[in-house]
């Protein structure tokens, strides 16, 4: 198994590291080349949406990524990730592929809470979650499921091949939301 983490800006290394934990190899995506070999999934880090999403376009990567996510590559997207995976955005200008059916605030929690860590359950499991200048789903349709919610905001949850969450699960040494997410891999009928 091998997983494409995308590595042009943002926390992509502990991603990798996180992956090294649980025996899973994986690769830095940095340009088209990168995208020619075998990928069984693919992490979308946090970071900066906005640069993100624009060195995913001057790099001619988004539509091919598009294309791969929409043909059921599994992907993980966490806070920046998840906001290139929205389907809205309140700041539409960013660019980002539109593809899970939410509406995503970003920078949700205001400046004074702009990083924060909490025990919360992910699934019915309590996990420790850090959220930096996140986002959270203020709107999702029908074929979204709900993982994990916090002050009654949605902040993790899943929709077919996208799994996302507005924490950064790999600044902790807790491993469960990866083993989800390599769980999700292994059963997904593509
Ligand atoms: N930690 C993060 O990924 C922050 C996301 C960032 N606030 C954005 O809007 O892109």
């Amino acid at each position: 198994m091998r997983i494409g983490v995308l590595a042009l800006q943002g926390a992509f290394i502990e991603h990798q590291q996180m992956l090294d934990r649980l025996g899973v190899s994986s690769f830095q995506i940095r340009n088209l080349t990168d995208l020619q070999g075998p990928m069984d999934g693919l992490i979308l880090p946090g970071g900066e949406s906005t640069a993100m999403g624009k060195l995913l376009k001057d790099l001619n990567l988004y539509e091919p990524i598009k294309e791969k996510i929409q043909q059921g590559l599994p992907v993980f997207g966490t806070c920046a990730g998840l906001i290139l995976l929205s389907k809205s955005i309140d700041d539409d200008t960013t660019s980002h592929f539109g593809l899970l059916d939410v509406h995503t605030k970003r920078n949700a929690y205001g400046r004074q809470l702009g990083s924060f860590q909490v025990n919360h359950p992910f699934d019915g499991k309590v996990i420790p979650m850090t959220f930096i200048r996140a986002p959270y789903i203020d709107a999702y349709g029908k074929d979204f499921e709900v993982l994990a919610t916090y002050q009654g905001k949605v902040i993790a949850g899943r929709q077919h091949n996208m799994l996302v969450t507005a924490f950064h699960p790999e600044l902790t040494l807790d491993t469960t939301v990866h083993a989800y997410f390599i769980s999700m891999m292994n059963h997904l009928v593509v």
